[in-house]
């Protein structure tokens, strides 16, 4: 006996995946991605960068040009012949819109996934499952008599009561409406962790993303440029698209001397550029900190204020010391009431930790509106 213990296989391994629905124009790249049992991991990115592909390929409801995809430890994809079927991969699905059996009740439903169970099995599985989604009470009832949120909740226990090793859930809250979907996605993951299963979700929404994953898969263009926790991903962006994609963005140029970039918002630590190297900045609206005027050297004018209860967000023009010529337009974003008003003149701090340098590569050009500012 050498002790050794083999270390879980991924629930989910994406290597190197390619896939596209025209000739010529994958819309996945050379994909590669791993879960490991019980991670929740969120697709995030801009609408046609390929998050649904990647579901549809996790799920073998497409196969791909080129790669491998494993599911626990069993290859269902590969460049040869082997293609295992979705009835096979052992995997759930959770859908915007919940497709449930109208003509079924909710604990058919459940049970529907179970036919391979002998009866009074998948039966009490079925009651287990609903008792898990908090809704035992209404196993009789149809999906027409519940609420948007009960009948997502019989979705996902129809999904998970034949135990998946992984389940796959596109968009699941976008059918729902704002306040709702905050306690149904609380819940929802409230069961995923407890049913220990991993979980592959689509969102285009950050802040869902934040809220559900422990990682964030970052998507452009069908490439993951980045993969990280949600703390990791807010205070180590790798680039500016990551920046931009969570918030507006304040933005300037500059080049590089002496290991440092000088901007209309200050001197800023550039250790990973070249001398000389036009480097951009990318300051979030929670960078700016209103001050005493004269106290930081940063003063701005206050152009407009916008209170949003909790937070207000102001649009400032960032001027020269001892002038009242604006320089550029600033976004902050300060907590709570407005304690200032238009044309106020306001000292500015800049918190370095919210501001981040790469090399510049332009202004965001794919965004619908231009950037805030780019002197
Ligand atoms: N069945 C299809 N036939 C042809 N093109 C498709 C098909 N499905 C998706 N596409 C295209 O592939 C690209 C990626 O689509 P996909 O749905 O994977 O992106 P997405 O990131 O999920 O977008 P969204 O957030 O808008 O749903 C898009 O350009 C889309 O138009």
């Amino acid at each position: 006996m050498t002790g050794t213990i083999a270390a879980a296989p991924p629930a989910l391994r994406f290597e190197d995946v390619t896939h596209g629905y025209h000739a010529a124009a994958p819309v996945v790249r050379a994909l590669s991605l791993s879960l490991a049992r019980g991670e929740v991991v969120c697709l995030l990115g801009p609408s046609g960068c390929g998050k649904t592909t990647t579901l549809r390929l996790a799920a073998g409801l497409d196969r791909p040009w080129a790669g491998r995809v494993d599911i626990a430890g069993r290859r269902v994809e590969d460049a040869g012949p082997t293609h295992v079927p979705p009835e096979r991969r052992r995997v759930g699905f959770l859908f915007q819109d919940f497709a449930l059996f109208p003509h079924l009740s909710v604990l058919g439903n459940v049970l529907f996934g179970l036919k391979d169970r002998p009866r009074r099995a998948a039966r009490a599985r079925a009651l287990a499952m609903l008792g898990t989604v908090g809704l035992a009470e209404r196993a009789g009832a149809y999906p027409h008599q519940l609420s948007g949120g009960q009948q997502q909740r019989v979705a996902l226990a129809r999904a998970l009561a034949p135990e998946p090793a992984l389940l796959l859930l596109d968009e699941p809250f976008s059918g729902l409406d704002t306040r709702l979907r905050r306690a149904v996605r609380e819940q929802t993951l409230r069961v995923l962790q407890q049913s220990g299963v991993a979980a592959l979700m689509v969102t285009h929404d950050p802040e869902e993303a934040m809220f559900m994953a422990d990682r964030v898969a970052l998507m452009q263009a069908g490439r993951v440029e980045q993969i990280d926790s949600p703390m990791q991903l807010h205070h180590r962006p790798r680039s500016a698209f990551a920046v931009r994609f969570f918030s507006e963005v304040n933005e300037c140029v500059g080049r590089v001397e002496g290991g440092r970039v000088a901007t209309p918002l200050g001197l800023f630590d550039a250790p990973d550029l070249a001398e000389g190297a036009a480097a951009r900045v990318l300051a979030r609206p929670e960078a700016l900190i209103p001050t005493l005027a004269g106290e930081t050297g940063f003063a701005a004018r206050v152009v407009s204020v916008r209170p949003l209860g909790h937070e207000t967000i102001l649009l400032l023009g960032l001027t020269r010391p001892g002038s009242d010529e604006p320089v550029m337009p600033l976004t902050a974003r300060v907590p709570g009431r407005p304690t200032c008003a238009p044309g106020d003149l306001l000292g500015l701090a800049i918190e370095t930790d919210e501001c981040f340098v790469f090399p510049d590569e332009g202004p965001d050009d794919t965004a619908e509106a231009p950037p805030m500012a780019a002197p």
